[in-house]
Order: C-alpha cells, then sequence, then structure tokens
C-alpha cells in the first residue's frame, strides 16, 4: 500500500461522493493504528485509537452487504456536513478498501448511560439542566440542517471533562427530505408500505421510541424531541427506563422480564405508559418536570420544538442560577426585575452558554509554551510582584433589566501571575455582553499561547465581536431570533496583569482609570477602540 496519498484524493472517498476541505477521507496506512475496542455493537466497533500520534475513536462499521456499504458512505456525507461544538467531531476517515473507518474527537469513557448506571452518578439539578440545554442546543443545529438523529439517548451521548454533552452515533441520522422520499417511492412501487419500509424507518432503541415510531409513522424532529425527554428525565432519576432500578446490568433482564417488546410497543403507544417522572421531593423544579411531560406527549404535534425547549431551559437555568449563587450583579437583577414575567424573545437565548460554548472548543488544545512571560527580562530576579485584590459593584440604574456583565479572573491561567478583569456594557438588550463576558476571556486564554498580551487582547476582542455576529445570523436564519433589525452590542474594557504589567483594552465608552497615589490616572479613551501601552504596575 503506498504511504503517501495524492492530495487530489485525500479529501475524498472511493465513490467520489463523500467530499470536504477540511476531512482528510483517505488516509495512508502507516498514519494511524487501532489499539483496543471500545465498545462493540451489531453494525460496529468503536477502537480507541491513534490518528498522527493523536488520540481518537476509530468507528468501523460491520459492511456485510452493499446496503451497508451505501449506509457508510451516506453516514459520512452527512458527518462532513457537520461542525459544532456539542457534536463528537468527524476528524478523518478511511473510505477505501480494504479499511472503511471513521475517526472521531475522543472521549474519556463513560458515556452519559454508564456514568448515570454504572458509576452510579447523580447529577445535580443544576448539571441536569446544563446536560439538556447543551444537547437541545445541538440537537436544534441539526433540525436547522434538516437532520434526524432518530437516536438519541444517553449512550449515545459523550461527556467531556467539564462534563458536556457531545451527541455521537450518526449511523441511523438521515436527512427528513429522504426520509420522505423513502416512502414516496414505496408507496408508489407496491400501493402500501412493505416490511422492508417498516423495517428501514423503524430504527431506534425501543425504550426511547416514540409511539409514532412504534406505529411505523415517519420520524421527525418531534421524535428526536421525545428520546430527548425520556433521556433527560432518565437522567433526573438515575433510573432505566420502565424498570425501577439505576444499575443497568440487572435492569435488561427486569425489563425483559416485565414486558416483551410486544406488550411495551402496545403499553407505550395505546396505553400512554412512560417511564416514571422525577419525583418534585428530588428537588426537579415544577417547570422542568412539566418540560419533560410536554416532550413525550403521544402527539407529535403538542410537543415542544428544540427552540421551545431552549427556550424553557433558559428560563429554568436562569431561575436555578438567581438562587444558586447570588452575586452582586445577579441579586440587584432580580430586585429589579421583581417578578416581570416579560420575556423578550430574543433574551430566551442563553448567550453567556453561547459565548463560552464557542472558546471552550478551541481552548482543548493543549499548549505548553506561554509567550506572554516572554517580554520579561527572566535575568531580573527581583522583579515586582503586585499584590492583589478585587471586588465589584453593579448597579442596573433606571433600565427596567440589567445589561451590564463583568468577569473577575484572578489567576486566569495555569501561570499565577496572570489576571483579567473585564466590564460589558450591554446597548439594545444584554445579549452582546453576556456573550463576550465569556467569550472574551476565553479567547484571551486561546490567544495568550500564541501571541504577546497586546495581541491578544485586540485577537480576543476582535473574535468576540466577529462569532457574535456570525452567532446573531445563525439565530436569525434560524428564526429564533425573530425581531427585524435588532442589532445588539457592547462596550467593553477588559485589563490583563501579566506579572508587573497591566494592559488595558476598551471599545466604545467603558473607562478604566489607573488611581495613582490617589491621584486619577485615565488608561482609556473614550470613544476610541483602543488598546492602551502596557504600563508598570510598580
Ligand atoms: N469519540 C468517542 N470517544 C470515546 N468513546 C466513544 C466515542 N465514540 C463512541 N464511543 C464509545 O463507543 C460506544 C458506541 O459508539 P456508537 O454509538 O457510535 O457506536 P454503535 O456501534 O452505533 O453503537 P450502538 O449500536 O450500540 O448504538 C459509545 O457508547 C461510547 O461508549
Ligand atoms: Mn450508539
Amino acid at each position: 500500500m503506498a504511504l503517501e496519498v495524492p492530495p487530489e484524493e485525500s479529501n475524498r472517498c472511493v465513490r467520489g461522493c463523500c467530499r470536504s476541505a477540511a476531512i482528510p477521507l483517505h488516509l495512508p496506512a502507516a498514519s494511524f493504528s487501532l489499539i483496543s475496542p471500545i465498545a462493540r455493537g451489531s453494525e460496529s466497533t468503536v477502537y480507541e485509537a491513534r490518528l498522527r500520534g493523536e488520540r481518537v475513536a476509530a468507528k468501523k462499521p460491520v459492511l456485510a452487504t452493499s446496503d451497508d456499504l451505501d449506509k457508510f458512505h451516506y453516514q459520512l456525507q452527512l458527518l462532513c456536513e457537520l461542525d459544532h461544538p456539542g457534536l463528537a467531531k468527524l476528524i478523518a476517515a478511511h473510505a477505501r478498501p480494504p479499511n472503511y473507518l471513521m475517526f472521531f474527537e475522543f472521549f474519556e469513557p463513560p458515556n452519559l448511560a454508564d456514568k448515570i448506571h454504572v458509576e452510579e452518578w447523580s447529577p445535580s439539578i443544576q448539571q441536569v439542566v446544563n446536560i439538556a440545554s447543551y444537547l437541545a442546543n445541538t440537537l436544534q443545529y441539526l433540525q436547522v440542517l434538516g437532520i434526524v438523529h432518530r437516536d438519541i439517548k444517553p449512550a449515545n451521548i459523550l461527556l467531556d471533562k467539564d462534563l458536556l454533552p457531545h451527541l455521537a452515533d450518526f449511523g441511523l441520522a438521515m436527512y427528513q427530505k429522504d426520509i420522505k422520499s423513502v416512502s414516496v417511492e414505496n408507496w408508489k412501487s407496491s400501493g402500501k408500505p412493505t416490511g422492508g419500509f417498516y423495517k428501514k424507518n423503524m430504527v431506534g432503541t425501543l425504550i426511547y421510541m416514540a409511539p409514532e415510531i412504534l406505529r411505523k409513522d415517519l420520524h421527525t424532529e418531534k421524535s428526536d424531541v421525545y428520546s430527548f425527554g425520556i433521556s433527560v428525565n432518565e437522567l433526573l432519576t438515575g433510573v432505566v427506563p420502565y424498570t425501577d432500578l439505576r444499575a443497568e446490568a440487572q435492569a435488561h433482564t427486569v425489563l425483559e422480564m416485565t414486558y416483551t417488546e410486544q406488550q411495551l410497543t402496545s403499553a407505550v403507544v395505546s396505553q400512554g405508559l412512560r417511564p416514571a417522572l422525577a419525583l418534585p421531593e428530588s428537588g426537579s423544579p415544577p417547570s422542568l418536570l412539566s418540560l419533560i411531560q410536554r416532550c413525550w406527549d403521544p402527539d407529535p404535534e403538542q410537543r415542544p420544538s428544540f427552540e421551545d425547549i431552549i427556550q424553557d431551559l433558559n428560563a429554568i437555568q436562569k431561575h436555578l442560577v438567581t438562587y444558586s449563587c447570588p452575586s452582586p450583579s445577579r441579586s440587584m437583577n432580580v430586585s429589579q426585575e421583581g417578578n416581570t414575567e416579560v420575556h423578550h424573545y430574543q433574551e430566551a437565548l442563553n448567550w453567556f452558554n453561547q459565548g463560552e460554548l464557542l472558546t471552550k472548543k478551541a481552548n482543548k488544545l493543549d499548549h505548553t509554551v506561554h509567550p506572554w512571560f516572554d517580554s520579561f527580562d527572566r535575568s531580573s530576579v527581583s522583579i515586582y510582584r503586585p499584590t492583589l485584590s478585587w471586588g465589584s459593584f453593579a448597579t442596573c440604574g433606571r433600565r427596567e433589566t440589567m445589561e451590564d456583565t463583568h468577569f473577575m479572573l484572578p489567576c486566569m491561567s495555569e501561570e499565577k501571575d496572570v489576571h483579567s478583569f473585564g466590564i460589558f456594557d450591554g446597548h439594545r438588550g444584554a445579549a452582546a455582553a453576556e456573550f463576550s463576558v465569556r467569550a472574551v476571556p476565553g479567547f484571551l486564554k486561546q490567544f495568550g499561547h500564541t501571541t504577546s498580551p497586546t495581541d491578544a487582547l485586540v485577537e480576543a476582542f476582535m473574535k468576540s465581536d466577529t462569532s457574535f455576529r456570525e452567532e446573531l445570523i445563525i439565530h436569525q436564519k434560524s428564526k429564533r431570533i425573530i425581531q427585524k433589525d435588532w442589532h445588539p452590542g457592547c462596550t467593553a474594557v477588559t485589563a490583563l496583569i501579566v506579572r508587573n504589567k497591566l494592559f488595558v483594552a476598551n471599545a466604545g465608552d467603558c473607562r478604566a482609570i489607573l488611581s495613582r497615589a490617589g491621584k486619577p490616572f485615565p488608561m482609556t479613551r473614550v470613544g476610541l477602540n483602543s488598546l492602551s501601552p502596557p504600563y508598570s504596575t510598580d
């Protein structure tokens, strides 16, 4: 086998139907090796593997028929189109005989199912809402692309080290348009659906399957909503659906002893049987329990869309955050808002999460160098080390809601001599300020490994600005933001202290003032997007 792959062949599969500018689809044999199996399914085996020295997960499908091969190419085409931080990312594939393999970003076991039922992990309500919310965002992304996943369940959800969920297993995923075309074809050719049609369309895992799927109707986004609801309840209760057991090993036996497949199917379809809902005594907010019940409504039309789900979860999350960690700005927010129930539609999006998600993705890179310290003379042993104290106060002013945000990150990186603080003053709503308060420090950490402090600040500002605009456009396109001509923004000021140097950056009219021996010293110029030269803190 050739060691090198000609460049024109590296980004396409053997048939030429799968192409990607970014993902190599034809690898030299020497570039990868399979180490040991992680999971064996009926359709594929997943291995821990190495790809160009990196630890990855390799999925090797069982390819027994030409139909299996078609499915592999279909899945690969679909995966090549996806790019979202909430997914287990495809990083390469080998789509040529004799080896058909897909390589994914590696996630340390256990997956969410094993975490709940083998480790018997009991997440807090906050953690459940967080996971549900990230997952709903990912599913919303798929829905905008017209994709249904068709196998949402905890075993297909992988966790990163921050316990954020990444959706995996696109073995059954399809474009909604293709599901329709299958049905039309079948009706045309035989006048009624064939057995093959039933088999092809009735996929997924029984306990997570919506009644319409069990009735052999077509799968829609709302069938994914159903499986999502069952999964969130499972996370909340820790119990395998339709059993009262936490540990999976016995649960399967109990499930089989209690119901045959047909009995369970008919109970779910005709008698509205559902898993036992989490109890309010467990601390689950009633709004969360009602959301789960709406997700598993027998009528798909009555189930919320992922858009609705995200909106509900954001409201729940806000409530939880407000009560579990009151901060000056948060509590101010509550007292100012009182119990007004008016929610602006665009505020239903969780901009904090959006900003964080974005930088999380890139922060995975493992860096060792830190050029921020390069500008320091290492020979000067006795450099001045400032003693830091910090605090914040926020007040809402005359507005109805708080539109300003801030972050305080003393000792922001592994290097304890780096500290950062920032304030964002929201304009036309809090969206940009909420997004930036997570995005700017995220990007600062990221760029801190490649550029000088000044460049890192410039880059962090610019990148947050462009990313926020991109997010806005995406959500406007997906109709999560329906308000026309809405242009939220914010001004910003950030202070970055690296050892004994202070760097200040501002955009717009946020000001930083240094008090030097009681004398005010302006660090920023109002109205200009400016970066101040470094000031020695001594
Ligand atoms: N990227 C990954 N990193 C680490 N582990 C993974 C990864 N992808 C999959 N796994 C592990 O392998 C298991 C099976 O993966 P996946 O669901 O993609 O394959 P499958 O053959 O379709 O499985 P099944 O048929 O059982 O649903 C997952 O539950 C997870 O534990
Ligand atoms: Mn799976």
